[in-house]
């Protein structure tokens, strides 16, 4: 698929498949198109003007470039970690409990063992139980991240996309985002972009290089930081540009 803004092409009849309950990391120079080609996958681009998508994205048998697919279902299905933590403006259980309500969980029983088991998932159910109905504002960043992957684990997503998830994080939360990714993928396809290369290789078991908006090289992680195919990824992952 091809993406666009306006008449400029972002990625460039790009091609590949991301295997099930694999974390792929998307990595290259900045500007060469990795979020652009993450937010595609759930149509997140859609919500900004003058961006277009050329191609189609099959995911569970389904084009989700059709416009009659369901946008807050597909969101639903393919949650989003963003950059910088953003947790509503609401306490820790209602960050977890918001999208499952929305989505027709009515019971207070249900609602609750589904944000215990969330923020167990995300190893916050032991630092949070006793203030779960505090700000979630009131977490540090790297509790808040982790508060916002409970709280798209809680509508139960088959995929997460992750831009950049411990970027803003200090070294230990970093840490503890990256276990986190190894627990989740026993569960959740995983796609993250990422800056930082032995975070790509020590999270991901595939890893796709990109520049200039192509896909230049897509191999097992291994591969790529050991042996890569082409010289520009080489050159990349050694730190010669970028
Ligand atoms: N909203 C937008 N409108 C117009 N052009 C955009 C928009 N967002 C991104 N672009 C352009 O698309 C290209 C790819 O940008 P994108 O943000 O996807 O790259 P990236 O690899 O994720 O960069 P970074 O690592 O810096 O976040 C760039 O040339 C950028 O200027």
């Amino acid at each position: 698929m091809s993406v666009f803004y306006g008449e400029k092409q972002a990625i460039k009849q790009v091609s590949m498949a991301f295997p099930d309950r694999q974390v792929v990391a998307l990595i290259g120079p900045s500007g060469c198109g990795k979020s652009t080609f993450l937010r595609s996958l759930n149509r997140m681009n859609d919500l900004i003007p003058g961006a277009s998508i050329e191609g189609e994205i099959w995911i569970g048998g389904h084009n989700i470039c059709d416009s009659k697919t369901d946008v807050v279902r597909l969101r639903q299905k393919i949650g989003m970690v963003w950059q910088r933590p953003n947790p509503f403006h609401k306490s820790i259980y209602e960050n977890v409990a918001f999208g499952p309500r929305y989505h027709g969980v009515k019971s207070k029983a249900a609602l609750d063992e589904l944000v215990e088991e969330c923020l167990r998932k995300t190893a916050l159910w032991d630092e949070v139980k006793d203030r779960l109905h505090q700000s979630g504002l009131a977490l540090s960043g790297g509790q808040q991240q982790r508060l916002c992957i409970a709280r798209s684990i809680a509508v139960k997503p088959d995929i997460l996309l992750m831009d950049e998830p411990a970027s803003a994080l200090d070294p230990v939360s970093t840490a503890k985002v990256e276990e986190l990714i190894a627990e989740l993928k026993r569960d959740y396809t995983i796609v993250i972009v990422t800056h930082n290369m032995h975070q790509a290789a020590r999270v991901s078991d595939k890893t796709a290089f990109f520049f200039l908006g192509d896909l230049v090289e897509y191999d097992e992680t291994n591969k790529i930081f050991t042996n890569p195919s082409r010289k520009s990824t080489d050159d990349y992952i050694s730190g010669r540009f970028g």
